[in-house]
């Protein structure tokens, strides 16, 4: 097992990453009262349920289980875990255990965060994405029709345990989602990380135990230190929303569901490295590398054919980087560094919204 630390004064945390580790029952350390409310969603609770609340049999122990999908990270879903908490009596000492992927763990911390003004939650992450990213951080929240995770709140957890055993039962399109992401870190702040991410991608998807629990440490590593700098992001965390501004976009016009997160960001984030050229800060060559690693991880390179420029300049509009009116947009320096900006030409951004027309 691997440990890694959210350092954020008294409200600091552990990853802990490894295999196995929904089977040993780490849970009590990070539980102060003697109610626990599990929520999970109708896909990986068959799957492992019964091995948290195996370990969890001195608490008086809840569930709720949710519809599985993004279309269903809504208010209207939300809803039922605070009525499954009120149901039950919980009160301010209780702890919400989110068992699932960045669905389930965005909801379960945002209901955290709202339930009697605030409990605590522990992240027990289940995809790759929701190991690398998600679950650390205490970004919650749902998604609204206008733009995704538009209502939410900052709330950590108090753990983050990725048993990286439960990767294996995980379809391949997710597993190439999370991998979306981990690229990002290697963009964003690692040069060295995406040489190694190059000649791993295969091993990756592979499922290979090895290659995987170094990926997540690393970018476990990286989130963890933008975080612990900047954790309402005013400055340094926005670095990872490389790819997102075009890519909430792309999965808010396509209906949440249909293009999934990691998707999105794999185009979107080859959008920003095309800008990132247009403007003469990265070469075309680094710009055909960074499509050839997403590529290779299985991931889609291109926007929906249907989106139209004007399309993603409004959807784009909300996004959550948008200061007095303008757009900022992360955009790459280099393979290994990048930038929040919103010192680009508007017809070069007309150009990468065109593909290149
Ligand atoms: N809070 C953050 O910092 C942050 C970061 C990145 C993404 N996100 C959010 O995370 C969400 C995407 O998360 P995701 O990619 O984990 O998607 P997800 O939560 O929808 O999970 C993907 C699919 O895999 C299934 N699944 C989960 N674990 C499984 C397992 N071990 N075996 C088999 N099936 C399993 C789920 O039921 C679901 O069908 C998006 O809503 C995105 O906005 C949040
Ligand atoms: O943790 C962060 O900060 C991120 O931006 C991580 C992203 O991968 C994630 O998708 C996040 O939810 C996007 O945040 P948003 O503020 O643009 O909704
Ligand atoms: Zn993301």
């Amino acid at each position: 097992m691997q440990t890694l630390s959210v350092e954020l004064g008294d409200r600091s945390y552990p990853i802990f990453i490894g295999s196995g580790l929904l089977q040993q029952a780490r849970l009590q350390p990070y539980i102060k009262g003697n109610q626990v409310m599990l929520v999970s969603n109708t896909t990986v609770a068959p799957l492992y349920k019964e091995l948290v609340r195996n370990g969890l049999s001195q608490f008086e122990l809840d569930e709720v289980i949710l519809p599985d999908g993004e279309a269903y990270k809504d208010m209207q879903h939300l809803n039922l875990i605070f009525d499954q908490l009120l149901a039950s009596r919980h009160n301010r000492t209780t702890t919400l255990i989110a068992l699932g992927g960045g669905v389930i763990g965005d909801m379960t911390g945002f209901a955290a965060a709202c339930y009697q003004r605030g409990v605590n939650f522990i992240q027990l992450p289940t995809t790759l994405l929701s190991q690398v990213d998600s679950s650390v951080g205490g970004k919650t929240g749902v998604n609204h029709p206008a733009g995704k995770n538009m209502i939410g709140a900052f709330h950590q957890p108090v753990a983050v345990i990725a048993d990286t055993a439960v990767l294996q039962t995980l379809p391949d399109s997710e597993l190439s989602a999370g991998l979306a992401e981990v690229i990002k870190y290697g963009l964003i702040y690692d040069a060295a990380f995406f040489d190694w991410l190059e000649k791993n991608a295969r091993a990756l998807r592979d499922k290979d135990e090895q290659a995987l629990a170094y990926a997540i440490y690393r970018s476990c590593e990286i989130k963890a230190e933008l975080v612990a700098q900047d954790e309402r992001e005013s400055g340094v965390r926005a670095l990872l929303n490389l790819g997102h501004t075009f890519g909430h976009a792309i999965e808010t016009h396509a209906g949440y569901g249909q293009w999934l997160h990691g998707e999105a960001v794999a185009a979107g984030t080859v959008m920003a490295a095309d800008l990132s050229c247009r403007m003469g800060w990265i070469s075309r060559a680094d710009v055909d590398r960074i499509e050839r690693l997403f590529k290779a991880a299985g991931l889609p390179v291109k926007p929906p054919q249907d989106m139209t420029p004007e399309r993603f300049r409004t959807l784009m509009s909300v996004d959550k980087k948008v200061m007095d009116g303008r757009l900022r947009l992360v955009l790459l320096s280099s393979i290994g560094q990048a930038v929040v900006t919103e010192q680009f030409e508007q017809a070069a951004l007309m150009q990468t919204l065109n593909g290149g027309i």
